[in-house]
């Protein structure tokens, strides 16, 4: 594409993606600090994280990094030494969270080892009132016709990502939808016909919590109603982005189902048996916390996404990696944009970051008139995009 637009930097004062590196990050070390007694040497390391980050360069991993070779092919010495704003802002957040880890001794030997900086705020939305409330509406869906269901838990999946703590930090009043609908793009039409019983489902999440609790109801559906054969949910491997999910989120949403009453603890007992007989089955490959576009998949993935039936992408930062993270003219056509893609594929996002693509141009116009740029990043939109 002749006139593609370069990849987004954080270096523009004033600009979203400045005010996530210069402002959102050092308001997550102090997050972090507080939501743990961590010891002196991790407070040390946080605070030469936090200097780093605003004043300094990237910095190399940890000579005992286990993943030293991997990040060297996903561009490390490339960036190494330079400012945090003037790498590609996609991999500098990516890096950011992995030298956050760092900071708290999750992969070093040590009490620290293994520990999730952001469980306590994942526990705390998980058990949230609100969840309740989102488990109990699940009663009202029993007996209603399955398409009906089936367009109620895909729109809870689309919505759940909204409930997304990075996000929550800076995005203050990002409740109101202006006079545009809160859909600006709807293919959902387009997806149902591509579930037809056989196949398989991949779903590659995004945070846990009151977004990963609707799409394993999702799945549970989809399998239940016997859409699809298997279903394949894709996590982190390790903490991401606050609020992503780890293998270890899916467990606690799945107890949080089973303890559930009503409806939703037949649904956390269908996708417990699933996972024990294999019809629904976790993975947590390395790409998925990679600093890079979907461009980039590894073969092994490309094979996973190119045989099934559709791949569901969640969320804003999975959108920005499945069109590529550049300031598109938003009417550009999500099929051009995503023709790389191995197979069908949908995106469920609501819109978090100026990344967009596959709008008319008349919802552009109306966006513009009523909000100005502010429908792009206020969370207060969604998008159904399917390209099959
Ligand atoms: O992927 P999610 O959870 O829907 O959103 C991720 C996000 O909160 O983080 C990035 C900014 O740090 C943006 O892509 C977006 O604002």
């Amino acid at each position: 594409m002749s006139d593609t637009p370069p990849v987004i930097l954080g270096d523009v004062p004033g600009s979203f993606p400045y005010s996530v590196l210069a402002e959102r990050h050092p308001a997550i070390i102090q997050q972090v600090r507080d939501a743990f007694p961590y010891d002196p040497e991790r407070h040390r390391a946080l605070d030469a994280l936090l200097a780093s980050c605003l004043k300094g360069v990237v910095e190399p991993l940890p000579d005992a990094a286990h993943d030293r070779d991997r990040w060297s092919a996903w561009g490390l010495g490339e960036h190494t030494g330079r400012s945090w704003f003037a790498a590609p802002w996609l991999w500098s957040e990516s890096y950011f969270y992995r030298r956050l880890l760092d900071a708290v001794g999750y992969f070093a030997p040590g009490p620290w080892q293994g520990i999730d900086p952001f469980r306590p705020a994942k526990l705390t939305e998980l058990d949230a009132p609100e969840t309740d409330a989102e488990l109990a509406a699940l009663d009202d869906l029993e007996g209603r016709p399955a398409p009906e269901a089936a367009t109620a838990l895909l729109h809870g999946s689309l919505w759940g990502n909204r409930a997304d703590l990075g996000f929550r930090l800076s995005a203050a009043g990002a409740d109101a939808a202006g006079p545009v609908p809160a859909l600006v793009a709807d293919d959902s039409d387009a997806l149902w016909p591509l579930l037809t019983g056989t196949g398989i489902l991949c779903l590659i999440a995004d945070n846990a919590g009151r977004e990963l609790v609707p799409d394993l109801l999702l799945i549970a559906h989809v399998l239940h109603r016997r859409l699809v054969e298997r279903a394949v949910l894709y996590v982190k491997p390790y903490p991401y982005y606050v609020s992503d999910a780890t293998a270890a989120d899916v467990l606690d949403a799945l107890r949080r189902l089973r303890a559930a009453p009503g409806a939703a603890a037949a649904y956390g007992r269908r996708l417990w048996d699933a996972l024990g007989e294999g019809r629904l089955v976790l993975r947590a490959p390395p790409f998925a916390a990679a600093p890079l576009p979907f461009t980039d998949l590894p073969a092994d993935l490309r094979a996973e996404f190119g045989a099934a039936a559709l791949t569901v992408v969640k969320g804003d930062l999975n959108y920005r990696r499945l069109v590529g993270d550049r300031r598109w003219p938003p009417t550009t056509p999500f099929a051009d944009l995503t023709a790389h893609f191995p197979g069908p594929v949908a995106a469920l996002r609501t819109l978090k970051s100026d990344v967009i693509c596959g709008l008319d141009a008349r919802t552009e116009a109306a966006l513009d008139a009523a909000e100005g740029d502010r429908w792009r990043t206020a969370g207060s939109h969604a998008l159904i995009q399917v390209r099959t």
